[in-house]
């Protein structure tokens, strides 16, 4: 994630990376790598291994084996502070704080780095621009916001420090299929406009190819297809890639 990008550099790089719980293996000698200023969609069935995954690369959960790098670097207990201000990560339902407004929210983290609250309500009304988001819902606290403005305010959240990763898990999921679909066309705008590394969990198939080149297919903790929707539906690599696909068939197909 440094200013200093070329080709070859990697945002992040997960070698051989394995995680239990208990019995539940989560993650099993994952190796992937998300080349800076790519932006890679993660998907597979429920508890395959997605979130964990994510929350490595932010440093919220540790591997049993292996090694998680960041910039080039194993990823250190102790850089852990400074990685999480370079990165922004986004979670289903946003995750805000309900009594602070959309604005407390967006100048929790600048407040502790000493931004002065006319910094801190510039960059948040920039931000309100990019994610078409009315000015006035600054003021206004969670409850008092749809569904789909709780998810703007928490990407702005993610953006406020204008970092140079964006992880979102299943960042649309609680959405209704409008304002999704909107929300959608929204995201992929901005991972263009912004050109930062992301990487962004979905259940959907559809979604996934909507926002990324790269789709990374796992299921039991397992990478089992890394391309393109072309490569899953011709190419797939596992008669599982071919299942997961047609489950995820359209309205059209299944009323034909
Ligand atoms: N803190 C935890 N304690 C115990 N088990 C956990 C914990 N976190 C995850 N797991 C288990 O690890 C496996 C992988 O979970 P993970 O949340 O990474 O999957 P996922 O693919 O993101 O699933 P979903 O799409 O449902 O969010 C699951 O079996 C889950 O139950």
């Amino acid at each position: 994630m440094s200013a200093n990008r070329n080709a070859s550099s990697a945002a992040f790089e997960l070698r051989g990376v394995s995680k239990r719980y208990g019995a539940v293996v989560a993650l099993d000698d994952v190796w992937l790598r998300f080349p800076a200023g790519s932006v890679t969609a993660l998907i597979g069935s429920s508890g395959s291994g997605k979130s964990t995954l994510l929350r490595m690369l932010i440093g919220l959960e540790w591997p049993e084996r292996g090694e998680v790098r960041a910039d080039g670097r194993a990823l250190e207990k102790r850089q852990v502070l400074e990685l999480r201000r370079r990165i922004g990560y986004v979670i289903q339902e946003g995750g805000l704080f309900p009594h602070l407004t959309a604005l407390g929210n967006l100048a929790l983290l600048p407040h502790h780095l000493g931004w002065n609250p006319q910094r801190i309500r510039q960059r948040a009304e920039q931000l309100a621009t990019l994610a078409h988001l009315p000015q006035s819902a600054l003021e206004r606290y969670p409850a008092e916001l749809s569904g789909g403005q709780r998810q703007r305010v928490a990407l702005m959240r993610g953006l406020m420090l204008n970092p140079d990763a964006l992880l979102l898990d299943e960042p649309l999921g609680a959405l209704d299929p409008l304002v999704r679909h909107e929300l959608q066309d929204e995201l992929k705008q901005i991972f263009e406009q912004l050109g930062k590394t992301v990487v962004v969990v979905t259940h959907d198939i559809a979604e996934a190819a909507w926002f990324a080149q790269r789709i990374v297919l796992m299921r039991h903790g397992k990478v089992v297809q890394d391309g393109c929707l072309d490569d899953l539906r011709e190419r797939p690599a596992d008669p599982f890639v071919t299942r997961f696909v047609e489950a995820q068939r359209t309205l059209r197909e299944r009323s034909a």
